[in-house]
């Protein structure tokens, strides 16, 4: 199957455009008007450059405001199309794609609409060239594909056939069975495909299709069920890719470009037509790790927190800190002093760690070495599309390395008791990877996706989406601000599962360990909102505990100060309580701006 995107869906100029297309994997490339006539480069220069890429010219686009207008009109079209035929021939595209007409002058008849499109695929004809009509969402009076296709029926020419557009077809159906429509159209006459998928917005179909469209599998279509239909009519043409999205226009082409290639996997694995390696779920957190220039601001939070330095990297300058199941890495050894303390790596336990980066690799996800250092375990590992580097662990695993055998036990004193284990860890997305974050953890480490949510920022809004296992065992929370943020305040988190928060809230302060200050308006509001037993709120008041509740169950939370871009927070989750405590993020975030105007870090 034969993969392809639109250079509308990457940024640059045209050559920017078709080399990441081609470094990516594509096969080809539908050009948009646009980037040629903004080019440097002749028509005969780019197939050139096409060619040497290894890339084929797939579909010249778009023209417009042919079909359905006065006949004067309509031979002013045909001039205009003689031209473009020309071009194209230059170019080495043979299909065109030609949308419903937008005109104010197009009149609301078929018959006319058949009859001009019958002679426009005519003309192309002559010069080697197929038509593709596709419908607008918003096509003046042509606006569905069915519609579109009865007018190509009608037409009866063999150089004039569709373009289904995923986009158009599914921001308009209202269910399923608007689709069945599509396996009445015979493959060969479905002469172009284009995929993309978007956010479920209600708003006017023309922007949001011109600004808010992003690949396959990061929206709430239904593109694979489409596909499917697609495929089943016997369509062998290429899958390609058509996103107009304002992120994508300022991103770099490159990553997304790989974004791009990735989608399209995931989507021809959900149709059956690639077997990548199955997805290998992790099972938990082993570790998280954290680089700092300064080991002593860490393990000062580290041991008010009631962790213990248990064991020490046989060659480099990790640390290993635990209590109950939760494990820190701090490492001295990589920091950039200039990039202060960051979350640089998540160890996850995997059932199957070679397969798991079998199948990551397979999703073209940046593959680190095996092994960091000579004397290491053997380790797999990725990057994810954020730099975070995700290891594929096993703990004490017969037959397996183990990432424990390259630590030496120390001696120290008992861990506290409070924390049993990672509750989960919120990972500040560069603001151009966010919907690529999300498909990236979902297809590549098999973890389902929640809702995005905005969340009020006193600077700014962010939006928030958690990636996890079925039974919570690994919870990833991604966040992107819309704007370049404030790393001190937009850190990232580590969250730590307490039974029983308010002890170990005060543990941590005894150890000397400072909580964020949380207003006393939230807790009036909390009063508002909830009833709590004799004393209770007053105790969340005095230690800054925030509180929520779901269908589910209850979720009690407090932060600790931030050192460098990582702070940490004591998370009591009852009675299956599904969410992150995000009512309570705008409170969080304006305390911490609060903090940091204070203390200047
Ligand atoms: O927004 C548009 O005008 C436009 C143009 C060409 C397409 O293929 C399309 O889907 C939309
Ligand atoms: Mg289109």
């Amino acid at each position: 199957m034969r993969t392809s995107i639109a250079t509308v869906s990457l940024s640059g100029s045209l050559t920017e455009k078709l080399t990441a297309a081609s470094r990516a994997g594509f096969d080809g490339v539908e050009i948009f008007e646009n980037d040629l006539l903004a080019s440097p480069l002749t028509p005969e220069e780019i197939r050139a450059r096409c060619a040497d890429l290894g890339l084929t010219v797939d579909l010249y686009q778009p023209m417009r405001d042919i079909e359905a207008v006065p006949p004067d009109e309509f031979t002013r079209n045909l001039r205009r199309a003689r031209h473009k035929f020309e071009l194209m021939g230059r170019l080495g595209a043979d299909t065109v794609l030609v949308c419903s007409s937008v005109s104010p002058l197009a009149v609301d008849d078929d018959a006319l609409a058949a009859e001009q499109l019958s002679e426009l695929a005519g003309l192309a004809q002559d010069f080697g060239i197929r038509v593709a009509y596709e419908a607008l969402a918003w096509g003046r009076h042509v606006s569905t594909y069915d519609h579109a296709w009865h007018i190509v029926e009608t037409a009866g020419h063999p150089a004039l056939g569709t373009c289904l557009d995923s986009f158009h077809i599914l921001s308009r159906v209202s269910g399923p069975k608007d689709l069945e429509g599509i396996e009445a159209i015979p493959g060969e006459k479905i002469f172009f495909l284009q995929l993309a998928d978007a956010p479920l917005l209600a708003m006017d179909v023309l922007q949001w299709s011109r600004h808010y469209r992003c690949f396959p599998g990061q929206g709430g279509f239904d593109v694979a069920g489409l596909l499917g239909h697609v495929l089943r009519t016997g369509y062998d043409g290429p899958l390609s890719l058509e996103i107009f999205n304002d992120v994508f226009r300022q991103a770099e082409a490159g990553p997304t470009a790989v974004d791009a290639r990735r989608s399209l996997l995931v989507l021809q694995e959900a149709v059956g037509a690639v077997a990548p390696p199955a997805p290998v779920v992790p099972t938990g957190v082993a570790f998280a790790e954290l680089v700092t220039p300064d080991a002593d601001p860490l393990s000062t939070l580290l041991r008010a927190l009631g962790f213990a330095r248990t064991a020490r990297h046989r060659s480099k300058p990790v640390d290993l800190w635990q209590q109950g199941a939760a494990g820190v890495l701090v490492n001295t050894g990589t920091a950039v002093r200039r990039d202060g303390t960051r979350l640089a790596a998540i160890g996850l336990e995997s059932p199957d760690p070679a397969a798991a980066a079998r199948r990551a690799e397979a999703l073209l996800a940046p593959v680190l070495p095996r092994r960091r250092a000579p004397e290491d375990a053997l380790l797999d590992a990725v990057a994810a599309p954020d730099g975070t580097e995700l290891f594929f662990c096993a703990t004490n695993r017969p037959r397996l390395p183990d990432w424990r055998a390259d630590f030496e036990d120390v001696e120290h004193p008992a861990a506290a008791s409070d924390v049993s284990g990672i509750d989960h860890l919120a990972l500040t997305q560069p603001w151009h990877h966010f919907d690529e974050a999300a498909l990236f953890h979902r297809s590549v480490l098999g973890l389902k996706a929640q809702e995005s949510v905005d969340v009020a920022d006193p600077y700014g809004l962010l939006r928030s989406r958690a990636v996890t296992t079925p039974d919570g065992s690994v919870r990833i929370a991604l966040s992107v601000g819309a704007a370049p943020t404030d790393d001190t305040v937009h850190a990232q988190h580590i969250a730590l599962a307490t039974d029983d928060v308010v002890t170990a809230a005060r543990r941590f302060l005894t150890a000397g360990g400072r909580l964020l200050p949380i207003p006393v308006n939230y807790y009036d509001d909390l009063a508002a909102r909830y009833e709590f037993a004799d004393g209770e709120l007053e105790t969340y008041r005095e230690l800054g505990i925030l509180y929520d509740r779901d269908a589910h169950g209850t979720f009690r939370h407090c932060y600790t100060h931030t050192v460098g871009r990582v702070f940490f927070e004591l998370v009591q989750r009852d009675g299956g309580y599904r969410g992150y405590g995000a009512p309570n993020a705008p409170v969080r975030l304006a305390a911490q701006h609060a903090v940091r105007r204070l203390t200047g870090g």
